[in-house]
């Protein structure tokens, strides 16, 4: 089930620079070609001391995730976030980890499975796109799952958000339909977030015209993952 516990940086969305705890889940139903987390194998790692990016093995039942959770605290973190992989393949689990937690909770989530939702603190929740996948069926069906677990979140009132990652053939008028997508929901931040690869990612001038076109609908903001850069995980 869990990948690996560890402190450090937030480096994507909304609140990147806050201090988070990550748990990472294992396994994930779609395969974007771009996917920086090998997520095919369970891992069991945690950290040994907070943001030292040094682990151990072990295995990890859900009060050794609370406990380890507790453990790699520092004064400054600002959440708990549960990651992947993709987390709610596990919401039965999270839902009783999260009942013995006090911490503001986050989860980052592909949103195709807007039935596993239930109250988090804070969601990010990303839009995918048909060139985010090699061959990709049932692209419609994925889409409209991502906007109803975003309406989902925004009614029950989590502070949620969207975040894209934007490729070199990414097309405009596709985030023009998504911004306006969401404007239909609501006031949602719209995180426009480069691909992090060399051949795959945008040019400044795309991205300065996707954001130009998307702030027409919603608030929207560009995220770039600033962990990459800072060399942490
Ligand atoms: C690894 S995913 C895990 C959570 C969930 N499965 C999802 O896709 O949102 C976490 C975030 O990393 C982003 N991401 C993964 N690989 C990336 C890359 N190469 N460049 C930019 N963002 C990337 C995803 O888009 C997603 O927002
Ligand atoms: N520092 C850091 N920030 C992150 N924000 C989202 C991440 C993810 O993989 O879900 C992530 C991650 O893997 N590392
Ligand atoms: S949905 Fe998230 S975890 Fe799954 S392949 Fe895509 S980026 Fe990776
Ligand atoms: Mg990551």
């Amino acid at each position: 089930m869990i990948r690996e516990i560890f402190n450090s940086i937030m480096g994507e969305g909304k609140y990147i620079g806050r201090r988070f705890i990550f748990v990472r889940f294992a396994g994930c139903p779609l395969e974007c070609i771009y996917c920086d987390e090998n997520i095919k194998n369970y891992l069991n790692r945690v950290e040994k001391t907070p943001g030292s990016g040094d682990f151990i093995e072990e295995e990890l039942g859900l009060e050794e995730i609370v406990y380890h959770i507790k453990r790699l605290k520092t004064p400054d973190v600002f959440a708990i976030s549960f990651t992947g992989g993709e987390p709610l393949l596990y919401h039965k689990e999270i839902r009783k980890i999260v009942s013995n937690l006090d911490e503001i909770t986050f989860l980052e989530t592909n949103g195709i499975f807007p039935n596993r939702v239930f109250y988090f603190d804070i969601a990010s929740v990303d839009i995918k796109l048909r060139e985010h996948f090699n061959d990709i069926k049932n692209y419609n069906k994925i889409y409209r799952n991502e906007l109803k677990t975003i309406k989902k979140f925004y009614n029950m009132g989590s502070d949620v958000y969207a975040k894209v990652v934007i490729l070199k053939n990414t097309k405009l008028e596709r985030l023009r339909e998504v911004a306006k997508d969401l404007c239909d929901i609501g006031d949602i931040t719209l995180c426009i977030q480069p691909v992090f690869n060399k051949d795959l990612k945008p040019s400044n001038k795309k991205l300065f015209e996707i954001l130009k076109i998307c702030g027409e609908y919603v608030d929207v903001m560009l995220t770039v993952q600033m962990h990459k850069y800072m060399g942490v995980l």
